[in-house]
């Protein structure tokens, strides 16, 4: 993290805005097509764990690949371990540098990569799931939900957008706040928002736009599935555990049950990267035990 670059005089965390933005469309310079595409991952991320979730229920494992990356970044960046099959780089940033040698942000996960071009297309979090849900459909699998469907894509919009800057984003804003008044201020609203999801899914519905699994869902899981594990401690998001919230905690569950949930989260990889790699926060780098938490619990 340069965060440096990236907290305001106020001590307010200001996430830098992404630089590669192109989109894979049709008739456009990055045509979607099998195998063309590599996305570039960490389990530990939980922008990227949403493009590995969407992938996996859509059933676009043969469509898509995957390149994951060690949880562990040192000043030289994410590290693929054993280099990566497919464009031989041994750091994620000599792709970023291979595609914009001017490049002078965060080489982050996650970003897609054009086997074709070979070059990056995106590092655009928010794009790529609805870029698979959108573009990628002709190869969908059977019976794959349809995670961003027209009707409810204004509400799904306006809700996502809540739950970033509430929740995805808020328990950033929380952790890597360097005055008192931002933090206060940023830890109250991840708690606001907490307490809307719980009030919104205690009408027993078991997703958050009602019986249909959503592009909210995934967005939302990713932040919950960290929280109690690393958000609560290291980011001092402490008010209150997920499994304070009855009807989240249910939720979150009910979505780890789901393979495309589960097979994606890797606590190990959550935990080893967050406690070890942001020093600024966690200076001896030592990795708690526990939160005994069963996931699996009915
Ligand atoms: N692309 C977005 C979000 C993705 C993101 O922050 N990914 C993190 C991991 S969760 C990352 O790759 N960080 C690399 C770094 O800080 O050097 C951003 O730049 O803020």
């Amino acid at each position: 993290m340069k965060l440096e670059r990236e907290t305001s005089a106020d001590g307010r965390f200001v996430r830098q805005p992404n630089r590669f933005t192109a989109r894979i469309e049709e008739g456009g310079e990055h045509p979607p097509e099998p195998g063309r595409y590599q996305i570039y991952a960490s389990y530990a991320c939980p922008w990227a764990q949403r493009a590995l979730i969407v992938r996996e229920l859509l059933g676009l494992q043969d469509v898509v690949g995957v390149t994951i990356v060690d949880p562990i970044r040192d000043e030289r960046g994410w590290r693929v371990p054993g280099g990566d099959p497919v464009t031989g780089a041994e750091f994620l940033s000599e792709l970023y540098l291979a595609s914009d040698p001017g490049y002078r942000g965060r080489h982050t996960v996650p970003c897609v990569w054009d086997r074709t071009a070979g070059r990056l297309v995106t590092n655009d979090y928010p794009q790529i799931t609805l870029t698979l849900e959108t573009a990628f459909a002709p190869w969908h699998a059977e019976g794959a939900p349809d995670l961003y469907p027209e009707p409810l894509r204004g509400r799904i919009d306006a809700l996502n957008d809540v739950v970033f800057h509430g929740l995805n984003n808020g328990v950033y804003k929380a952790g890597f706040a360097t005055s008192q008044e931002a933090y206060d201020e940023a830890v109250t609203g991840v708690f606001a928002t907490l307490g809307m999801l719980e009030e919104r899914l205690s009408d027993g519905r078991p997703y958050l736009h009602g019986e249909a699994l959503t592009e909210s869902d995934v967005r939302t899981y990713t932040t919950l599935a960290r929280f109690d594990a690393v958000y609560h401690s290291h980011f001092k998001c402490a008010i209150r555990r997920l499994v304070d919230h009855p009807a989240l905690w249910a939720y979150a569950r009910r979505l780890y049950a789901i393979p495309a949930f589960r097979d994606t989260t890797d606590f190990d990889h959550i935990k080893r990267h967050y406690y070890v790699t942001q020093t600024n926060i966690n200076p001896t780098g030592i990795v708690p035990q526990g939160p005994d938490i069963d996931w699996t619990a009915p």
